[in-house]
């Protein structure tokens, strides 16, 4: 079988071609801004330059104008236009941009008049980034990493999604199809040529290193979840005993009046979450029902609802109340695989008596929820920690969907690894090719119909 013809990316099975298309248009700027940018990109948008700005300008160069209605003439605004001749546009077709004042009502004159043009109609969301994909401009995770950028809250968001925009996880997903399919035409090769003596009868064990290489490194990018800790943000579970202060930390920690605080233990028992921006990294803290022998059905299901939660954690607070005694040794009630940590609440307390205590990963934060002394350096702390875990290279996977295609892979790879011996040679090509396969629903090399939608929804008009 030809490799270059299975390596090839192959966008005409997934929609028509998008020649002869609509021709699309948005206002892509934000709300309320001085300057608004309206955005084409279809066959009809250097037409749509003629018929505001009177002429096609120079590509990739802005050039004032006056925009006039295409049917009265009407003097709409005066502002910028750009002409971006595909097939090197962002969307691989012909593009223009219109940077005009923001008013609300020049916005709608503008707008109006480019629809106004035969052929031209409202982009939907995400429909910009949509053709870029299908004219082979980006590749299914660069989209995604868009979408992302756009939605960055944290810095450390902003710096994946970068990278993952301008096509870091791509290309490592590329890298391991190329090298997939290399290993299968190598047994393939032994599938076409069994009768003759030359074909290596080694052309397994020459395809064997490589992929159990492949699978180490698919394992290793499972194993790592940090996408996930950047992208969905760390899971902060705040526990102790009843009235330990659990619920007036978080409020000190958010800066808001979330949790309801009161000297009655078994106050909270939903859990309550807020997500905050730590150090520029993306964490959501949770409040939890205190530790006890519960006195209510109530109140139970809300410590069953607190243990569920902290076993999901990605660390633990522990708060403890100094002044009901020194902090305990280790920690009394959870036993859990992230690391828990010794909060020492309530150091305001003439009875406070702070002690160190050796069984907790840290076990040094002296803090007051009510005074705000030795938050800062929580926060810090929490701050440090996220981003020692999620420090080094930038990790592959960072969806659940790259997980999931990952898994994929790795499930046919353990297949063939596990029977390399035992399989025919079609068997053996064909658990690696639905591993390549698998991979390659992940840039949308191949087979994405029923991912477009979800992919591209995430967008804004206009993206
Ligand atoms: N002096 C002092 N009092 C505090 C501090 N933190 C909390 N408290 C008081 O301790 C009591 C319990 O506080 P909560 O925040 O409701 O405690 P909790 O751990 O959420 O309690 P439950 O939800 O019942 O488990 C309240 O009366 C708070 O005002 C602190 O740092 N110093
Ligand atoms: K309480
Ligand atoms: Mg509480």
């Amino acid at each position: 079988m030809d490799v270059q013809e299975k390596s090839a990316i192959d966008k005409s099975a997934i929609e028509p071609p998008v020649a002869g298309a609509d021709t699309i248009a948005a206002v892509s700027s934000g709300s309320g801004g001085a300057v608004a940018v309206i955005r084409l990109s279809g066959p009809q948008a250097g037409a749509v330059l003629v018929a505001l700005a009177g002429r096609l300008p120079e590509p990739r160069r802005a050039h004032l104008a006056r925009l006039r209605h295409p049917t009265s003439g009407e003097v709409l605004d005066q502002g910028l236009a750009l002409w971006f001749p595909g097939p090197r546009s962002a969307t691989g077709e012909d593009m223009a941009e219109l940077q005009i004042h923001g008013g609300r009502a020049v916005v709608a004159a503008v707008l109006g008049a480019v629809l106004a043009v035969p052929g031209l109609r409202p982009a939907e969301a995400g429909e910009f980034t949509r053709r870029a994909f299908l004219n082979g401009r980006m590749d299914l995770t660069e989209a995604e990493g868009l979408a992302d950028l756009i939605g960055a809250q944290t810095q450390a968001q902003r710096r994946l999604a970068f990278a993952h925009a301008f096509g870091h996880l791509g290309q490592r997903v590329e890298d391991w199809r190329r090298r997939l399919i290399r290993a299968m035409a190598l047994i393939e090769a032994g599938i076409d040529f069994a009768d003759e003596d030359d074909v290596p009868a080694g052309a397994r064990a020459l395809a064997r290193p490589e992929v159990e290489a492949l699978q180490a490194e698919l394992q290793a990018a499972l194993a790592d979840r940090r996408g996930a800790l950047v992208r969905e943000g760390a899971l902060i579970a705040i526990a102790g005993l009843p009235n330990a202060g659990k619920s007036s930390l978080i409020n000190a920690l958010a800066q808001r009046d979330i949790a309801i605080v009161s000297d009655e233990p078994g106050t909270t028992r939903d859990l309550l979450e807020v997500a905050l921006d730590l150090d520029g990294h993306k964490a959501t803290l949770v409040d939890t029902a205190g530790l006890r022998e519960a006195e209510s059905k109530v109140e139970a299901e809300g410590i069953r609802r607190a243990r569920a939660r902290i076993a999901d954690a990605d660390l633990v607070l522990w708060v403890h109340d100094l002044s009901a005694g020194p902090a305990p040794e280790a920690c009394p009630s959870i036993e859990v695989d992230a690391p828990l940590w010794l909060v020492a609440n309530k150091i305001d307390r003439a009875d406070a008596a702070p002690a160190p205590s050796a069984g907790w990963a840290v076990q040094d934060y002296n803090v007051s929820a009510a005074s705000g002394e030795g938050l800062e350096a929580l926060t810090r702390g929490i701050g440090g920690f996220i981003a020692a875990r999620t420090e080094g290279e930038h990790p592959a996977l960072i969806r659940a969907r790259h997980r999931a295609s990952a898994g994929q892979a790795a499930a046919h790879l353990a297949v063939a690894l596990g029977q390399w011996e035992r399989l025919d040679d079609e068997l053996l090509a064909e658990e690696l090719r639905l591993a390549a396969r698998a991979l390659g629903r992940m840039t949308g090399a191949i087979g994405v119909e029923d991912l477009l939608d979800v992919v591209f929804r995430e967008f804004c008009i206009g993206k």
